[in-house]
């Protein structure tokens, strides 16, 4: 039976127009709404104007003069990049069946918006515009100071003189904004987020579609924090090599568990070894066994982080699995991510499981979970970009914490192992022995992911 995400439910195709000054983090959240969709299967891509720009004038010194609305050279510039993005983006919706596009530029005046309106309106496609205004000028500045500098437009010039700089080029924007309201733009679907998200403007929000990127966007923030991301310790299952289950620990999980509380505070760091986290952990003993020398107050269980269900297989390793279902055990192979077990789970299953998860993961600051293998790999997944078919087969092996520290373009990840030994329980591809070596293929690429990441050794 074929399994439905939201993109196949409605014939619906969004095109998300931001808008707003430079600097209020238009990027970031057009970047973060196409890996959530994308996480969810939907078909997503954001175009991003000033790459265009850069492409375009490649040659030509960009500084704030080149943004004056007067410039009639920096003006033609960037006319045509905005009409290259939006060629493309129109290409891509018709020629590869994209649903959501995103085009991220400043989108300031009213008659750029109809201009992008009456052609989404030609090509059935739904606009929704999304407006990040902010006037919180000590936020505009720390913005400046965290993302623009280091922007391409100023390879070879001093901190100081980007800052000055980007403030010019806002101020020419400024000149023409016009900023979206209820009352002008009342016939128009559109979100408008105000200094951040203390206020939130909705206007004339139909589809599903639609609501589901509002939801998300709603609960985005940007306070700085981390998560951690760790497996449960060894358990009895994983000596014996059985799936599934509710074993206890291993002796060995054990000494995981008892070590885990230092790993943590070695990880956070002497400045930030008083925060407080919130434990995650699954509704499966091993999970908790493993957060229980953990010293956080709070420790929560979540259903949705129990491990991926493998129905009738639960309890066999994978040897019995291949003897007694080899059909089964070829066809999770050809395709991990959409197999489903005999009356269990797949990995798409999962994902969708989780969603509510990364929801509130949004919304939260510094948390730590402990959760399983398969779960593991899709948290990952959403976190860092990695595609279906690779997400499954990465390895995520046992008594290692994973830091993950979400900026402003990316997410910062390192490992920390807790040098107690513990079983593989990697399977590659093609074979039902465990180990990281186990078809003799060396490290697959995939495989390798979490691997790339920054090890960083306790002392
Ligand atoms: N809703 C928001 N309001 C203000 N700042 C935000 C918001 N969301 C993210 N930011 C911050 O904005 C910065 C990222 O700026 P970003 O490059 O995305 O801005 P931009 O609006 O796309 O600018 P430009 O028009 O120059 O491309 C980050 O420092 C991020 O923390």
């Amino acid at each position: 039976m074929p399994v439905y995400s939201i993109s196949h439910v409605e014939n619906v195709r969004v095109c998300v127009v931001m808008v707003g000054l430079p600097a209020r983090g238009k990027s970031l959240i057009a970047q973060k709404i196409v890996r959530y969709l994308s996480w969810l299967s939907i078909k997503s891509k954001c175009f991003n104007v000033g790459n265009y720009r850069r492409e375009i004038a490649s040659d030509v010194v960009v500084n704030a003069e080149f943004f004056d609305p007067r410039n009639e050279e920096g003006l033609k510039t960037r006319k045509e990049a905005v009409n290259r993005a939006i060629t493309d983006m129109m290409n891509w919706f018709s020629e590869e069946n994209g649903v959501v596009g995103i085009l991220d530029a400043t989108n300031s005046t009213k008659a750029r918006r109809d201009r992008i309106l009456k052609l989404c309106r030609e090509n059935s496609i739904e606009p929704m515009f999304l407006e990040s205004y902010c006037d919180d000028q000590d936020l505009i500045l720390q913005n400046i100071i965290d993302v623009k500098t280091t922007s391409p437009d100023y390879i070879d010039t001093s901190n100081e003189f980007a800052t000055d700089d980007f403030l010019k080029r806002i101020s020419y924007y400024e000149e023409i904004y016009e900023t979206m309201d209820t009352k002008s733009d009342s016939d128009l679907t559109f979100i408008k987020l105000v200094n951040v998200n203390s206020q939130i403007i909705l206007n004339r929000i139909e589809s599903y579609l639609e609501s589901r990127i509002v939801y998300y966007v709603m609960n985005l923030h940007i306070k700085p924090r981390c998560i951690y991301l760790s497996r449960h310790g060894e358990s009895e299952y994983n000596l014996t090599g059985q799936i599934g289950g509710d074993s206890n620990l291993s002796e060995r999980g054990w000494k995981y568990a008892k070590k885990l509380p230092e790993l943590v505070l070695k990880s956070l760091g002497e400045e930030n070894k008083h925060t407080n986290l919130t434990v995650w952990t699954s509704t499966l003993k091993r999970t908790q066994q493993t957060s229980s020398f953990l010293p956080y107050k709070r420790k929560l269980q979540w259903k949705a982080l129990d491990e991926l269900d493998a129905g009738e297989c639960d309890g066999m390793t994978y040897e019995e699995i291949e003897q007694n279902f080899p059909e089964d055990f070829k066809a999770r192979d050809d395709d991990k991510y959409e197999y489903r077990y005999r009356g269990g789970e797949s990995y798409r299953d999962i994902v969708i499981r989780l969603e509510p998860i990364i929801m509130e993961l949004e919304r939260q600051e510094n948390i730590l979970i402990i959760t399983h293998q398969a779960v593991l790999r899709c948290l990952y997944a959403y976190f860092m970009n990695i595609p279906q078919e690779e997400s499954p087969w990465m390895s995520i092996p046992l008594h290692t914490l994973i830091k993950l520290e979400p900026r402003a373009y990316s997410t910062l990840v390192s490992r920390m192992k807790a040098d107690i030994p513990a079983v593989s329980t990697y399977k590659e591809k093609g074979t039902s022995q465990l180990g990281e070596f186990a078809s003799g293929t060396g490290i697959s690429k995939s495989r390798d992911l979490i691997r790339d990441s920054e090890l960083v050794t306790p002392k």
